[in-house]
């Protein structure tokens, strides 16, 4: 299994209405600046679904293997099955952690998005391999985002969760990582700061630069 908390530090997400660009020529960008996990989340406008879907996540997963990132499916568990994806990440509102685990292979990554103390208690009693805690600031990417939970909710659910694997999301951008970090994440997750950049391999590189490897 690999380590899972340097997997965290640099986490692209991105669905191909998240850039006006070819969402494969930012992903290898971004793959060449150094992020270390990358979710395919297509969601919202203009989403790909079925077999137009299915094909973008291939392409992607297999470029992500091309630079030795394991590749993250958001939501949709029967896709992630389906291409071998290396995991999942799953809402408070999607299916549950125990029925992904009795469908997929072992080491399989099983990510849950929370919010609060009480969300990331439950995801690791759930056996979650992950969480994702935010939104940490405002963002206008994700519609129905709750309200900002600041760098005291990264540190008030690190002092509830322990160990576990923490990754930030939500308006992160440079400026913001050593906050995080110091806050008591892994690592941070971002969509537009490096889907919608000039140079999405210069942004990667410079989020990477902040992060050291624990
Ligand atoms: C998926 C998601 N979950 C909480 S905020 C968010 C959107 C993050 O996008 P950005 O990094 O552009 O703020
Ligand atoms: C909503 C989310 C929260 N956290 C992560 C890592 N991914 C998501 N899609
Ligand atoms: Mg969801």
């Amino acid at each position: 299994m690999m380590n899972l908390k340097r997997c965290l530090r640099v986490y692209l997400i991105m669905g191909s209405n998240n850039t006006v660009r070819d969402p494969l020529s930012v992903l290898e960008e971004a793959l060449k600046g150094g992020i270390t996990l990358f979710q395919y989340r297509e969601k919202g406008a203009n989403a790909k679904v079925g077999q137009e879907k299915k094909e973008l996540a291939m392409k992607m997963k297999r470029l992500c293997h091309k630079y030795s990132v394991p590749f993250i499916v958001n939501d949709d568990v029967l896709l992630a099955l389906e291409i071998g994806a290396d995991g999942v990440h799953v809402g408070q509102d999607d299916e549950i952690v125990a029925s992904i685990k009795a469908q997929c292979p072992k080491d399989f990554i099983i990510g849950v998005s929370t919010t609060n103390s009480q969300e990331a208690n439950q995801a690791v009693k759930d056996g979650a391999d992950y969480i994702g805690v935010g939104p940490i600031y405002a963002t206008d990417t994700k519609e129905d985002v709750k309200l900002p939970i600041g760098l005291e909710g990264v540190a008030e659910i690190r002092s509830t969760v322990g160990d576990l694997p923490i990754v930030a999301i939500g308006g992160i951008k440079t400026s913001h990582v050593a906050g995080i970090i110091q806050a008591g994440a892994d690592g941070v997750s971002v969509i537009s700061a490096i889907s919608q950049a000039k140079s999405p391999k210069i942004a990667a590189r410079q989020l990477a630069s902040l992060i050291n490897p624990s």
